[in-house]
């Protein structure tokens, strides 16, 4: 183990058998992020519930809205990719993520502002509540009970769904994501049915107990994943709309738990152009110049550093409309891509999206990845939860 300049301890080199030992992974996991991803179908199933209790059906009282935007930073705003991508290209009303603080210019009484904040307290959040409430615009938030956020859609008179905290807020994503599906189906514009949430919270319990800590590396897709990315510069890409707002988070949690750095993106754009990262010194180059029977260990000083792509391939539901892009056009590019990796010798690891409705299939590529940022974290030695430059950032920049 090695201590960083700030104080963080941690190993270069991933340790192997520390995935496979139950205690040494609990002794790495003091703040038990491993439990806490694997209540993600709870907190669905919590979330629908807690749902069901606040008043959501005010929210159409003034029939369909010019526009909704979803305001939160961080984990809070990926909630609002998550509903466009549920939603889907035939939403007739534009879904907006707005991750800094306030509202835009444009937002009036004839929008929705959906606040989220697992905190409750994001300037970010609680900026655009304001805004919102002093703007006439119907507005509903997300977040910790007992909160300022709670505080501001009281004054307001708007919806709250208070959610459990569970630090961080990382490890909420289901938590906070399922109210604003709920409220966006209040406004008719998804049609996320009880049965769609109970299938998704299947599929997340299914997929908890696959990643389990007991389940060993050659049969939990989360270690195998974690080890295969061990050591290397993660490319992520999702082969359609769905599978990218999946690649994105999994870039937020291999950068938060496992402190990686990670490419990711939509397949379709990197087609036209990052996709030439597979050529470069990381890439084609690197692969080039191995040694198939060296021990990948003794690349020590980095040298040695190859990129490693992660394709999430959705498969899809999407209707063939002029709204979407042909489902055939996007798995003849996931092909590609794949092709293109192994001509060059980078390595490839493929999820492909499971389900029925849009949020289970999202969800089955979201599961895996997260268990196995949180593994690789822990075979560096690192603490998938206490991330200090987050923190550190927080104090130098007084926010
Ligand atoms: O959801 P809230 O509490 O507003 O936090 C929003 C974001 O804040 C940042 O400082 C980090 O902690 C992120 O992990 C988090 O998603």
């Amino acid at each position: 183990m090695i201590d960083g300049t700030a104080g963080v301890s941690g190993r270069r080199d991933a340790d192997e058998a520390l995935l496979d030992n139950p205690a040494a992974l609990a002794e790495h996991d003091p703040g038990d992020m491993l439990r806490h991803t694997a209540s993600a179908g709870a907190q669905v199933r919590e979330s629908a519930a807690l749902a069901a209790e606040a008043n959501l059906a005010v929210l159409a009282d003034d029939g369909r809205p010019r526009a909704v935007v979803i305001a939160g930073i961080g984990t809070a705003g990926r909630t609002g990719d998550v509903l466009a991508t549920v939603a889907g290209p035939r939403c007739p009303v534009p879904i907006i993520g707005h991750r800094s603080a306030g509202v835009p210019g444009w937002v009036g009484a004839a929008d929705v502002v959906i606040a989220v904040s697992a905190s409750g307290r994001s300037p970010e959040a609680l900026g655009a509540a304001e805004a919102a409430h002093r703007r006439g615009a119907r507005l509903v938030a997300v977040g910790a009970p007992d909160s300022q956020l709670q505080s501001v859609a009281e004054r307001a008179r708007a919806p709250f769904i208070p959610v459990p905290r569970r630090a961080p807020a990382r490890a909420s994503l289901w938590a906070l994501t399922v109210p604003v599906l709920l409220a966006a189906r209040s406004l008719g514009l998804v049609k996320v049915n009880e049965a769609d949430l109970a299938e998704t919270a299947a599929r997340l319990d299914a997929d908890a107990d696959r990643c389990r800590s007991a389940a060993e590396s050659f049969v939990n897709p989360a270690k195998s994943l974690a080890l295969g990315l061990a050591g290397s510069i993660p490319i992520v890409w999702g082969s359609s709309p769905l599978a990218t707002v999946a690649a994105r988070r999994f870039g937020d949690t291999l950068s938060a738990n496992a402190r990686y750095p990670v490419v990711t993106g939509a397949l379709g754009e990197a087609g036209r152009g990052r996709v030439g990262l597979l050529d470069g010194v990381f890439g084609g180059l690197a692969e080039g110049e191995r040694d198939i029977f060296a021990d990948p260990s003794d690349d020590d000083d980095g040298e040695g550093t190859r990129l490693r792509l992660v394709l999430l391939r959705d498969g899809g539901l999407n209707a063939e409309d002029d709204t979407d892009e042909p489902l055939a056009v996007e798995e003849r590019r996931a092909d590609a891509v794949q092709t293109l990796a192994e001509r060059r010798g980078v390595r490839c690891d493929v999820v492909t999206a499971e389900g029925g409705s849009a949020l289970e299939r999202l969800a089955s590529l979201i599961a895996v990845p997260d268990f196995a940022s949180i593994y690789l974290a822990l075979a560096h030695g690192l603490d998938p939860m206490a991330v200090p430059a987050i923190t550190e950032m927080k104090e130098l920049s007084n926010q």
